[in-house]
């Protein structure tokens, strides 16, 4: 839709005439005095005998304007005012082009109030300092210093000249206490912006190289595993090689001998017997061979074709091992033969039962209808035109008030926001409208202005403005439209919709994994209520599992209900929703664990992903006796990353930086939300294998930098209005809103019906604190045993918090000693949420154990 700009109408051409006449005056006028008073600056002092006589003609002046510009010099620069007597033509000048002009820019009167001050002081301060300088000075200048210095004295007079400039810059500059202090905290501010862009900078830079450095890492690895690989498939093939020329001279003698075992003991110890034994023994089909084999003892291959006509399948197992084993060019032939006898197995598997169909884990598994989700009736985006009207003549009036042009604008309704776009008139620069933000949001008295400049493809300039009634994006609509229900993707997730009202929809599968960031309310646990939700709407049970991390404990509990659909947990947990920030040490490790096998398969099955891993395992072609089995995707959801960085640092990074940078490939995908999007949360190698990221409301510029690299985060409105990117440009998007009950639904009518046993398990991980006590060597006690044991006894209290908070360890290493002080019989054993006892009661009796131990 175009609203197109009116243009100002042009002034009467006649006032427009008399003006540039008017002004061109002013403009001479001010050029002549100016070159007079230069001119008269170098030949003021001969051209003074000059102008006594105006009249006579014999006497000419030396000035570019001759007497009539001697004259001019004389009484302003030399009877006048001095060397300040320059004002005077530039404010000639300036009025002359202000007059022709109308520039705005332009202000003469302003300029002459504003030299006022020193048309006065400039003259007297030169007749101080410089008395002899007439054209300096000027009479007036001398002549009021003159005076002043016999009524105040010549320090008088300095003092004077000091007070009234300072009083001066107090009055102009508004050079005040506070004003100076404001400008230095300022500076400090800027340096401080400065300081923490230049550091963003190098953050980014770092995670550059490091991405690169990952990527050819990555390359090396895939690179060696393809070499192992080639490697392994040919010392299998050797093997095997060696094992059919084995079995094939087995089978020969077999062949010859059977089916009597102890003629064949016979036949190779005693080879002369053998022809009596024949002879003895009635003519059949082995006597017929062993015949032919004492005849012709050398030409073995004879005895293999008899043989081979004897039997059919004898021949398609002897052949080509027969062949193999003269040299090493037949090995190929070998290969092939068994690659082809396997796709001729896989092949009549499938005839046989189909391909595999991992769905029919659960055949009767109905997918939760879209009318579980609630329509919401402004689902529609309601246009209003005076609104659309008001905002475009603001925009208009407030760049056309910073003399910016506009030539077109146009605005695209969005749910939340409208976009205006501007094409500006031919030369004006971006940066300047760009840099004009703050004033058309002060304009347009609306928050969450963002200004794109220029929008990338286009040559125009996109002005975001919030639309006072905005409309609610319903899950329903995203997940009912086209674009989501045919999206050919592995694991699509429908956000919400884009400016131009169109469903926006991603593929998890190619992020690979994603960093959500916003401050409280802004709409992220919706998010990740629409995340989750657009998964289970395309996913089946069999095919996605998530692991859910809720240090809130209250976010995603709705989902328990499907956990034995979609939860994958550790075997021993019972909740599938890990709430307990320790247990998701152990979660990731487990993780990392099912990485590593699930590479291990992919490795034996020589393919590189999971989507040609599965396509494989369902051709058949993989066999689940060796350990193959259909692979689901597997999302891990966190829902406040910055809670378990508070509690486990490291312990939790390393971890989730490890299945970040390899987990894609496996099928393994990250969803990580926080509240605060702070450097010591997100750390650069976080960040550095996170290129998915939304970021809904933050509540600084900083913030913003940290989780999209750029600002904008800052300026959104909330309520779900979010921007996306994946490393290249933003995409502003108003998230789908799907509210509690709706989710509630959704589980409800999942976890209705038959689901697995259990959730998966994910493999066991046997954590540093998971040993029992048998395994604890108190020789190799920590260095702080001691202090820890006195601290417990102390306090009795048996809790590894208390020796978290007083001895400022990690959760690792405190769980490590109150296992060594449980080994040592100083507390008693795990009692779940209680804390330990402890076993013992008072110093002494401490003091005597710990000598014992020593
Ligand atoms: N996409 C949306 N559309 C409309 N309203 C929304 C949307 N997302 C969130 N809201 C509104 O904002 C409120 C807060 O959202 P939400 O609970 O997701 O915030 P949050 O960022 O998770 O907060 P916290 O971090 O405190 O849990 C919701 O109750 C809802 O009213």
């Amino acid at each position: 839709m175009a609203i197109k700009n009116t243009q100002e109408a042009p002034k009467t051409p006649k006032k427009q005439i008399v003006k540039t006449i008017v002004g061109i005056l002013f403009l001479v006028i001010g050029l002549l005095l100016l070159a007079s008073f230069i001119s008269y600056f170098f030949n003021g002092f001969m051209d003074q005998s000059q102008i006594s006589d105006l009249l006579d003609k014999s006497q000419t002046a030396e000035n570019i304007f001759g007497k009539f510009g001697a004259l001019l010099g004389e009484t302003f620069v030399l009877q006048g005012i001095g060397i300040v007597s320059f004002f005077v033509p530039i404010f000639f000048i300036l009025l002359g082009i202000k007059v022709a002009t109308n520039w705005k820019k332009i202000k003469p009167f302003t300029t002459l109030y504003q030299s006022i001050f020193f048309m006065i002081w400039l003259p007297i301060f030169f007749g101080c300092i410089l008395p002899t300088q007439h054209m300096l000075s000027g009479v007036m200048g001398f002549e009021v210093n003159d005076f002043l210095n016999s009524f105040i004295g010549k320090w008088g007079v300095i003092l004077l000249l000091f007070v009234s400039l300072l009083i001066y810059c107090v009055i102009h500059f508004r050079m005040t206490y506070q004003s100076i202090q404001e400008k230095m905290e300022e500076r400090a501010k800027q340096k401080e912006i400065e300081r923490i862009e230049k550091e963003q900078e190098k953050i980014k830079r770092e995670q550059l190289e490091l991405r690169k450095r990952k990527e050819k890492e990555e390359q090396e690895k895939i690179n060696k595993f393809n070499q192992d690989a080639e490697k392994q498939q040919e010392k299998d093939l050797i093997e095997e090689l060696n094992l059919v020329d084995e079995y094939e001279k087995e089978v020969i003698q077999t062949r010859t001998i059977n089916p009597n075992e102890a003629f064949h003991q016979e036949f190779k110890i005693n080879q002369p017997k053998e022809e009596e034994i024949i002879e003895e023994t009635p003519l059949n089909i082995t006597e017929l061979v062993v015949e032919d084999l004492a005849d012709d003892e050398e030409e073995n291959n004879q005895v293999d074709f008899l043989s081979i006509n004897d039997e059919q399948n004898f021949e398609t197992e002897i052949q080509p091992t027969q062949n193999s084993s003269e040299n090493g060019l037949e090995l190929k032939v070998q290969h092939v033969d068994e690659e082809e006898e396997f796709e001729a197995t896989s092949a009549r598997l499938v005839q046989e039962q189909g391909e595999y169909n991992q769905r029919l884990d659960l055949p009767n598994y109905q997918f939760p209808p879209i009318s579980l989700l609630k329509k919401y009736d402004n689902g529609n985006t309601l246009i209003d035109q005076k609104e659309l009207e008001t905002n475009k003549n603001r925009i208009v009036e407030t760049l056309g008030n910073y003399g910016i042009g506009i030539d077109e604008i146009s605005a695209t309704i969005g749910p939340t926001v409208t976009l205006y776009e501007i094409v500006p008139k031919a030369g004006v620069r971006i940066s300047k409208i760009k840099n004009l933000e703050d004033d058309i949001a002060l304009s347009l008295a609306a928050l969450g202005i963002r200004i794109i400049a220029p929008i990338p493809g286009k040559g125009t300039i996109g002005i975001e403005v919030p639309n006072s009634n905005p409309s609610m994006v319903s899950m329903h609509s995203v997940i009912a439209s086209q674009k989501f229900q045919n999206a050919d993707m592995e694991l699509p997730i429908a956000f919400g919709k884009t400016i131009t009202n169109e469903t926006f929809v991603a593929d998890l599968a190619k992020m690979p994994h994603l960093l959500m960031a916003g401050a409280t309310g802004q709409g992220k646990s919706v998010g990740l209520n629409a995340i989750i939700a657009s998964l289970i709407y395309k996913k089946h049970p069999s095919e996605l599992k998530f692991v859910m991390v809720d240090p809130k404990k209250v976010e995603l509990t709705l989902y328990s209900k499907i956990e034995r659909h979609y939860l994958a947990k550790l075997p021993d947990s019972e909740e599938a929703i890990i709430t307990d920030n320790t247990k998701v040490i152990n979660t990731l490790n487990s993780l990392c664990i099912e990485m590593d096998d699930r590479y291990e398969l992919l490795k034996n099955a020589f393919v590189r992903n999971i989507k040609e891993y599965n396509a494989k395992f369902k051709k058949r072609k993989l066999n689940p006796e060796a350990g193959h089995r259909f692979l689901p995707y597997i999302v891990l959801i966190v829902d406040e990353f910055a809670d378990l960085i508070m509690t486990a640092g490291k312990e939790v990074e390393l971890p989730i930086a490890r299945l970040a940078q390899l987990a894609r490939a496996v099928g393994i995908h990250l969803i990580v939300a926080t509240q605060r999007p702070s450097v010591n949360v997100i750390t650069g190698t976080i960040k550095a294998n996170f290129p998915g990221r939304v970021a809904f409301r933050v509540t600084s510029k900083i913030d913003s930098r940290t989780i999209l690299d750029s600002q904008g985060a800052d300026q959104l409105i909330g309520k779900g209005d979010m921007l996306y990117t994946t490393g290249n440009e933003l995409v502003r998007l108003q998230c789908a809103f799907v509210d509690t009950p709706e989710v509630d639904k959704i589980t409800e009518f999942i976890g209705e019906q038959r689901g697995y046993p259990d959730a998966m398990h994910l493999p066991e991980y046997v954590g540093e604190e998971g040993g029992s006590n048998l395994d604890i060597d108190l020789s190799d006690r920590d260095v702080l045993f001691e202090d820890a044991a006195r601290l417990i006894v102390m306090n009795q209290q048996g809790s590894a918090s208390l020796l978290q908070r007083k001895l400022k360890l990690g959760y690792n290493r405190a769980g490590r000693l109150i296992d060594q002080l449980e080994a040592a019989g100083i507390v008693g054993p795990f009692e779940g949420s209680k804390a330990r006892q402890v076993l013992i009661q008072d110093d002494m009796s401490l003091e005597q154990l710990l000598n014992n131990l020593n």
